[in-house]
């Protein structure tokens, strides 16, 4: 057996603490599978007195976390704080000093991952990151290794467990927005500050890590067309319900004629989808590849634990590429592609209208798609006289022609009301 590998874990909430109780739960057989015991030598925290659900012998504890990264004998940092300074002056200051690290940190990955490659690089070190994308999936080591040898060229998901939670409470027990943004908070699963989760940024920073991975080129999180669930009302849901569909956010990312796109927005996919029976905060990530065809991963997204798990992997690995002098991949950015913008990608809507009901408001409203070119899959009315609605789907056509089409049907005399407007995915 070799000399102990110390580590330091930096953030003790609700990943922290998880990743610290199976440090000490699974001390032994972590020793026997990496080859060496893994010692905690410290673990940085905000506030000494708060409380905590590990126990921890007080000397262990500090709030000085440059202090710990860079005392000179860390070999492996857990950075599980969050947010973007001073994590990132933290990863750097450990990378420096010669540790590898292992974060969870999705928001600093999506914003300024190349920096911390490049200091990986420079320090000879490695940087992992599975727990940021898909919580306890294996979803990056994946797409950086196994599927390295095949040309990706779509990733579809799942990837917020807090705004999945909301959406199936939504739709299942008719639970408020409030109530269940409230319970996702207590089970451990949503951002510090949940706008993050809510307004489809953490989404966002997953989908560019996945499109960075997916297709060797950099995306960055303000790359990535973002809508969040906020704006999803009880009557989408509902009217979602009555098409046989369920409205899911999802994280979409496309190669297409050599360029990149990345999308995050709620969307009806049918209930006969797989990813339509992703319950609670569960994560689904479909990849389609050339050669593989379409594979799917599946599992917890969120929740302290199964975080936790994926941390730990990640510390394994790179504790054993430490003690074997070795580096695992490292950033493949070589295609450095374009970037669609989100008009140019394809896509469906689901719009539904309040209009008038009498003769020629149905092939005015059939014109209003036909002008931009976009061709028509359903029409369905609902209710007669000053309660007509009508639900159009329309084919695939590009989200710029679609939303031209929702301006003009927004001024039109005979549509009293836009009141649904959602994409849809995954309709055969
Ligand atoms: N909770 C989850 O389900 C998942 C979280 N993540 C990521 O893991 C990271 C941690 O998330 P959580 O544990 O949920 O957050 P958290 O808010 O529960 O824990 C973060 C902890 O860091 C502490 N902290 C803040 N500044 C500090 C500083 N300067 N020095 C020492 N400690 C400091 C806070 O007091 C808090 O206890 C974030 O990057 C998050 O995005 C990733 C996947 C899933
Ligand atoms: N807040 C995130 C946590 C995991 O990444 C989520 O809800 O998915
Ligand atoms: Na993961």
């Amino acid at each position: 057996m070799n000399s102990p590998l110390k580590v330091a874990v930096l953030g003790c909430g609700s990943v922290g603490s998880q990743v610290v109780r199976l440090l000490q739960e699974q001390s032994d057989d972590l020793a026997a599978r990496i080859g060496a015991p893994i010692e905690l030598a410290g673990v940085a925290v905000r506030r000494l007195d708060a409380p905590r659900e590990v126990e921890l012998p007080d000397e262990l504890l500090t709030t000085d976390a440059i202090g710990l990264v860079t005392r000179g004998d860390i070999d492996l940092v857990v950075e599980v704080i969050g947010g973007i300074e001073p994590a990132r002056s933290l990863i750097l200051a450990a990378l420096e000093n010669g540790a590898s690290v292992v974060t969870a940190n999705k928001a600093l990955l999506a914003e300024d991952g190349p920096t911390l490659y490049e200091a990986a690089d420079k320090a000879g070190r490695d940087l992992y990151f599975e727990a940021a994308v898909a919580g306890a999936i294996p979803i990056l080591r994946p797409l950086r290794e196994s599927l390295a040898g095949d040309k990706v060229t779509r990733v579809l998901g799942i990837v917020n467990g807090t705004t999945n939670f909301i959406l199936d409470k939504m739709d299942t027990s008719g639970a408020g927005f409030a109530d269940a943004l409230s319970e996702a908070q207590d089970l451990g699963y949503a951002e510090a500050d949940p706008t993050a989760d809510v307004e489809g940024f953490d989404a966002a920073a997953k989908a560019a890590i996945l499109a960075s991975l997916a297709f060797h080129t950099r995306v960055t999180a303000a790359d990535v067309y973002r809508e969040g669930i906020s704006e999803v009302t009880a009557a989408d849901v509902a009217s979602a319900r009555d098409m046989g569909s369920v409205v899911k956010l999802l994280a979409i990312c496309e190669l297409r004629d050599g360029a990149v796109s990345a999308r995050v927005h709620p969307a009806m996919i049918p209930a006969s989808h797989p990813l339509a029976s992703v319950r609670g905060a569960y994560n689904a990530v479909f990849v389609e590849s050339e050669a593989a065809g379409q594979l799917m991963f599946y599992g917890p997204g969120a929740g302290g634990s199964p975080t936790a798990s994926a941390v730990l992997g990640d510390l394994v690995t790179v504790a054993r590429n430490k003690l074997a002098g070795t580096r695992g991949a490292g950033e493949s950015a070589y295609a450095a592609r374009e970037l669609l913008p989100m008009g140019e990608t394809v896509t469906s809507y689901h719009v539904q209208l309040d209009v008038d009901d009498r003769a020629g408001v149905l092939a005015a409203v059939a014109n209003a798609f036909a002008d931009q070119g976009v061709s028509i899959q359903t029409v369905r009315q609902e209710g007669r006289g000053a309660d007509a609605q009508l639900v159009v789907v329309s084919h695939p056509a590009t989200d710029a022609a679609l939303a031209a089409t929702v301006d003009h049907l927004r001024n039109m005399d005979i549509v009293r009301d836009v009141t649904s407007v959602m994409r849809v995915e995954g309709a055969e």
